[in-house]
């Protein structure tokens, strides 16, 4: 890997102490990162390069997946400088150039810069134009731009936010962070279906009856209320971690495909996906809200009593869909969707489930055969099959599959930062997948945000409104 400077806007925030610190010591570690390389950390706060490095390993503290050596982790820190830095102000853009050129020089590492844009939204237009008219982004060597969620709010406001980026940055320089795609079992979905024939095989709409992907989390809006009741699950995790999901799921690997190769396939799936009808809107979209209720046998409020939510809030704490991908290999198989925030259990799983032709064995206990696979919190791939009990001459099913561990694998941060580093943007989301994922969500933004739709509710520690249930449940099936 080459040497590089790393510039991390927002080194002060939430998500450099969660994710992005531990992501880089883990690939310190692994011996991941490049033999030399200068992390330059930006944020307003009044700190010295010793502060944030006694913050960082704080936040290693608290937030590594594996224990911070004593003996190595000064090393690590070594590498961070922080620079006092307004986005705002001009002359920051002149003293970091300056700041960054000295350092470059101190290492004797050539001008490879990776900016990783971990602010608010509303910094980055003129962050990149700053970056620009400073000359700290016309580099003599390589240079890629990290931007995190959410990439714009609407399909107008991404493609504004997209034209702003692509006056400095060209797409291939571009890496937008969906850190869904850096989980480990969502980049094994290729590796599950290509060396193995007999999945290929199954994997259209001759042998499967539907699928069915879900992200359900306990957690409620925390402390992130000025922007989630903005946001909604819509725009939170349908618009990018759901709709990446579909595209992962569908696209067809009858061989190794380049990361270009699956780029397209990715932006076919999307432009297949039927656009959302006046129909749809009426019956295959589902937003709901929680109410007051029990998670983990913990009795929580209601969404509109959360702190910093309106009293009168609509906004979709829950959403589920039935879509359809026309195209020759899932024409008239639906695919369900369904995310919400304080459900019944912590889960994101894909599951598909196969046709099945015996209906009448049902009353002896025949079921559909199912792929499940769990990304999050468990890691697995299981497969349901019927098992004969001689006992009562009934079936059973069973579940044979395999685990992984996570703890022991490299989080989505790491791979898409160490992806960042070396160039590869096959986990990251491009542009067309991006803008086209915003142009299916637009008629339902705008029906939620004319109040067009029913607003469902459910109780918290649920599996969600009834009405969710009742969408799939229409077609004969139901949530697995
Ligand atoms: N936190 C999370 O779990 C997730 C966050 N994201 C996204 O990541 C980005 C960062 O989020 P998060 O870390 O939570 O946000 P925080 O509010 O915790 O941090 C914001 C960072 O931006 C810096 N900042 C704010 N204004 C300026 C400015 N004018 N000039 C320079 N730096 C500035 C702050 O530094 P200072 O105050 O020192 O200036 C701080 O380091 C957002 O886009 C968010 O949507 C995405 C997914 C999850
Ligand atoms: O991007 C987001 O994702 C998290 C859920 O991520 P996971 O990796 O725990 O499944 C969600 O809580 C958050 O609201 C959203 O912004």
């Amino acid at each position: 890997m080459e040497n590089m400077t790393f510039v991390l806007f927002g080194a002060t925030g939430d998500l450099a102490k969660r994710k992005i610190y531990p992501a880089l010591y883990n690939l310190y570690l692994d011996g991941k990162l490049p033999q030399s390389i200068s992390v330059i950390g930006l944020g307003r706060t009044p700190l010295s390069s010793e502060d944030l490095q006694a913050q960082i390993h704080e936040a290693l503290n608290e937030f590594s997946r594996r224990d911070v050596l004593r003996d190595n982790v000064q090393d690590f820190l070594n590498k961070f400088r922080y620079f006092i830095f307004d986005a705002m102000k001009e002359e920051s853009y002149e003293n970091l150039r300056a700041f960054m050129e000295e350092r470059e020089a101190e290492l004797g590492i050539p001008d490879n810069r990776l900016f990783y844009l971990s602010v608010a939204p509303r910094l980055i237009d003129n962050i990149v134009k700053q970056l620009d008219a400073s000359g700290i982004s016309r580099t003599g060597g390589w240079r890629r731009l990290i931007v995190e969620k959410p990439f714009g709010t609407d399909l107008a406001s991404a493609r504004e936010l997209n034209a702003s980026l692509k006056e400095v940055f060209v797409e291939e320089e571009i890496y937008r962070i969906d850190h869904y795609l850096g989980k480990p079992m969502v980049q094994n979905i290729e590796s599950l279906i290509r060396p193995n024939p007999i999945l290929q095989a199954l994997w259209d709409h001759k042998q499967i009856s539907n699928v069915q992907i879900t992200a359900s989390e306990t957690v409620g809006v925390g402390s992130r209320a000025s922007y989630y009741d903005k946001a909604g699950a819509i725009r939170d995790m349908v618009q990018n971690h759901l709709l990446q999901l579909v595209m992962m799921t569908a696209v067809h690997h009858e061989r190794k495909l380049t990361s270009d190769q699956i780029e397209q396939k990715k932006r076919e799936i999307m432009e297949s996906i039927n656009p959302v009808s006046d129909e749809d809107l009426q019956n295959n979209i589902i937003r709901g809200q929680y109410q007051a209720g029990v998670v983990s046998g913990k009795a929580v409020k209601g969404y509109q009593d959360e702190d910093g939510v309106e009293d009168d809030s609509t906004n979709d704490t829950f959403f589920a869909a039935k879509l359809c991908i026309n195209n020759e290999h899932w024409s008239g198989i639906p695919f369900y969707i369904r995310t919400g925030k304080r459900m019944d259990q912590k889960s994101t799983r894909i599951v598909i489930e196969f046709k099945q032709d015996s209906d009448a064995e049902k009353d002896v206990g025949i079921v559909s055969n199912l792929l499940v696979i769990e990304i999050n919190p468990n890691e697995s791939v299981s497969l349901r099959v019927n098992v004969a009990d001689h006992s009562s001459e009934k079936f059973e099913p069973t579940y044979i599959g395999f685990s992984k561990h996570p703890g022991h694998q490299p989080e989505a941060y790491e791979r898409l930062l160490y992806d960042g580093m070396i160039g590869d943007s096959t986990f990251f989301a491009h542009w067309h997948e991006v803008e086209l994922s915003w142009e299916w969500v637009q008629p339902i933004l705008d029906a939620f945000a004319n109040d067009e739709a029913p607003l469902h509710t459910y109780p918290a520690g649920s599996t969600g409104p009834d009405a969710s249930h009742e969408l799939i449940e229409r077609d004969g099936f139901e949530w697995n």
